[in-house]
């Protein structure tokens, strides 16, 4: 089934039904009646149990599979109208006109120059300056919440060598336009291209002294304008507490590039921050620079970009327009979400950080719908959606932000200037609606979901565009600390949503349908995977130790449901994930993480946000560490998972890996010494199944002498812990 958008004659985009949606129907069904008689199974068991053992052990399960079933319908949401969609950029000159392209403002974040090189934000801003767009309409605004002249000398840098990068690129047709990138390829080896990497080289040179010695010294400095600049950093500039700096590096009216051709703004932003004002980390830069460049530029198309994503295919702004200019879509039209992809990724991507499911599988089902989340980078937004509904105009404070307001000044005149500085204040905000009707939305970590989120709510639509050739390339981390942690974050942020007033059980249901508000829902409530996988990963375990059974035996007709519901759920999630061009062993990752995180980043994310709830604690950004340690990188190239610094994560995690191990070999002596396989086999397939993923648990724990392995000391920990939940679990009276 198929229908044609825009004009039948030259289409600009594309709608087809997946073929899988009926089978998902069916299946989902089936599935349904499946759980339902499983948790009938454990009600019926609770309330016919003998002893207190079995009806609290009854009563854990029962909770546990309510939150798997769940979890499980969450999912379904996606599976009901998963859509395709394609676009055509070669139809755009017919439908809008040659010179009619709208200008676009592109925002890049940066928040820390140590965890975040500069040499790879610079990257990622000459990426997209490179657009194969008109370079007049095109205008990059960095935001630094690192506050960090090392990040504006990287600019200063790039400015200059973009004036040869820019016009190279269109001269040779180069598809690669992150210069690091385009270095790391086969490219061919000419005078030119040799030149622009001797200039690529002299340039990364200068920017990683620079960032080495931690300060930008005389040397460094060309010129007056530059050293005036610099001084903004005084004695007690602090990241945490210092004035806007806004810097603008290139103009198009003035700058030209080495041809002779316009060049496009860039604009360096690091707004006020004070101790005493609160800042909403990503959300509140993102607010800053929707003002910034409201007074500078006011482009009706906006991008955002993390720093660690840059552009792959320079004709990305095409492809979006093949949405926007559709006059049949694009009233309501709110934003077009890019899938988060990824490069440097080892081949079986053991930390699953590809995240199909989350970036690509889910996408596809939202945008049979309403459209896709926004997942905070590789999104094309149009300005109007920061200021209410598409029916209701919510109007910000001065004129000057308004989406519509024409800015008819260049971007240094003296007046726009100030007025940038002015609303890049911190204390700009206060009372007024940025952050909970206007702008990118605050209260939790994190502000893409939740941004995304509200807007569908007030009735924006969006669409998913999954071009072949990936639109954005972006960073993963390497540690398995690192990619717990960032879990971690977000499982925190999801359940500051998933808990709040406008939860998408309640409010989202409300407002887009249930179909949406579970879709929502889904990922809200990610950290409570952490209860039945815990729970999965110790109690069977130890009750195999004790030698009781808990699950139905082999012969008995209810261990077929276990098992349908078990495999039912796999096999589809594993087909899911190789119809999405997935492979068998990343899938193999895939589940796996998902039980990792699930004793760690689950578990502590729905403990950090009870702990929260109640005032103990609270927690900020925590930005993922984008430095490469080349040891490091060798060892995940490898495909050996790096456990090497002392997380509190890794005490839960080695704990489930050693209880489990005990736990299936003692199943198994106690059936070679006549025990009761037929009533033990479930627990013992449980304990084996988790020992076969725990695998790279046991090398770090025992075999491995690299300085990947797990610290001694997590080990010696967990093996104690572990030894005193098994005796206080031994005693236990069976009555
Ligand atoms: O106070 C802050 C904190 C972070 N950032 C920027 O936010 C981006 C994302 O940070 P990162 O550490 O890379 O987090 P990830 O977990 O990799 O990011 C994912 O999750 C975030 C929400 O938690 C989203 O904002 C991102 O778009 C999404 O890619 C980076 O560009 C940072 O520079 C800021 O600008 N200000
Ligand atoms: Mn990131």
């Amino acid at each position: 089934m198929e229908t044609a958008a825009a004009t039948a004659k030259a289409p600009l985009n594309q709608l087809t039904f997946s073929r899988a949606t009926a089978a998902n129907r069916i299946f989902a069904a089936i599935y349904t009646c499946a759980i339902l008689a499983l948790l009938s199974h454990h009600a019926f068991t609770a309330l016919n149990s003998t002893t207190f053992l079995s009806f609290s052990l009854s009563l854990s399960f029962l909770l546990s599979d309510l939150i798997l079933a769940f979890m499980w319908a969450t999912t379904q949401s996606c599976r009901m109208r998963p859509v395709h969609r394609r676009v055509f950029p070669e139809n755009l000159r017919k439908v809008t006109g040659d010179e009619d392209f709208p200008a676009m403002d592109l925002f890049i974040c940066t928040a820390d120059p140590f965890k975040e090189p500069p040499m790879s934000v610079v990257n990622t801003a000459l990426s997209v300056m490179a657009y194969d767009y008109p370079a007049e309409k095109l205008s990059v605004y960095v935001s630094d919440d690192g506050g960090s002249a090392l990040t504006l000398f990287a600019f200063m840098e790039a400015a200059k060598f973009g004036s040869h990068w820019l016009p190279f690129c269109r001269r040779n047709k180069v598809v690669e336009r992150c210069p690091e990138a385009y270095f790391r390829s086969t490219y061919p080896q000419c005078t030119e291209t040799k030149q622009m990497k001797v200039m690529y080289e002299s340039m990364k040179e200068r920017v990683e002294n620079v960032v080495d010695t931690g300060k930008v010294t005389d040397d460094y400095i060309t010129n007056e304008q530059e050293r005036q600049a610099f001084n903004k950093w005084t004695e007690g500039f602090t990241r945490q507490d210092h004035p806007t700096v806004i810097q603008v590096l290139l103009e198009k009216s003035k700058d030209r590039d080495i041809t002779g051709q316009s060049m496009p703004n860039l604009i360096y932003v690091s707004r006020q921050k004070s101790r005493t004002s609160p800042h909403h980390f990503k959300a509140g830069a993102l607010n800053a620079l929707l003002r910034v460049s409201a007074v500078m530029t006011n482009a009706p198309i906006i991008l955002t970009l993390d720093c660690d994503m840059y552009s792959n295919d320079p004709q990305t702004p095409h492809r979006v327009l093949c949405y926007f200019s559709d006059t049949t879509i694009s009233p309501k039209l709110g934003y077009v979400q890019f899938p988060q992809r990824f490069h440097g990724l080892n081949k079986n991507d053991i930390y699953a950080c590809e995240f199909k499911r989350l970036f690509v599988t889910n996408p596809v089902g939202f945008d049979g719908l309403a459209g896709p989340n926004y997942v905070g980078t590789g999104c094309f937004f149009s300005r109007r959606v920061f200021f209410g509904g598409p029916s209701s105009f919510v109007s910000p404070e001065i004129p000057e932000l308004r989406p519509d307001h024409v800015v008819n000044k260049p971007i240094q005149a003296q007046s726009i200037l100030a007025m940038a500085h002015h609303v890049a204040d911190c204390k700009y905000e206060d009372q007024s609606n940025w952050g909970s009707k206007m702008g990118f939305r605050y209260g939790s970590l994190v502000e893409d979901y939740y941004t995304g989120y509200r807007l569908q709510c007030e009735g924006w639509k969006s669409v998913f565009c999954h071009p072949k050739r990936p639109a954005f390339l972006g960073d993963v981390p390497i540690t398995l600390n690192d990619v717990l942690n960032q879990t971690k974050r977000w499982s925190v942020g999801l359940l500051e949503v998933g808990f709040s007033k406008h939860s998408p059980v309640t409010f989202g249901v409300r407002s887009m349908g249930p179909l949406m508000g579970l879709c929502y829902a889904q990922l809200a409530f990610w950290a409570l995977w952490s209860i039945p996988l815990t729970m999965y990963a110790f109690l069977p375990q130890l009750a195999l130790l004790k030698g009781v059974s808990i699950f139905p035996k082999v012969s008995d007709a209810r261990f077929l449901l276990y098992a349908f519901v078990f495999l039912g759920a796999y096999a589809q999630d594993c087909i899911d994930y190789i119809l999405f061009e997935g492979t068998f062993p990343r899938w193999w990752s895939d589940q796996r993480m998902w039980m990792l995180r699930g004793v760690t980043s689950y578990l502590f994310g729905l403990i950090e946000f009870l702990t929260k709830c109640i005032g103990i604690a609270t927690h900020g950004f925590n930005v993922t560490s984008k430095v490469q340690d080349d040891e490091q990188s060798k060892r995940y190239d490898q495909g050996t998972f790096e456990f090497g610094v002392q997380s509190p994560m890794f005490v839960p995690l080695s704990m489930a890996a050693l209880v489990n191990v005990v736990a299936f070999f003692g199943g198994l002596i106690d059936v070679f010494r006549g025990g009761d396989l037929d009533g033990l086999f479930v627990q013992i397939f449980v304990a084996g199944f988790v020992m076969v993923n725990c695998w790279p648990i046991y090398e770090a724990m025992v075999l491995r002498t690299d300085k990947g392995r797990m610290p001694t000391k997590t080990t010696l920990i967990s093996t104690f812990l572990a030894w005193a939940l098994y005796t206080v679990a031994s005693h236990i009276p069976q009555i």
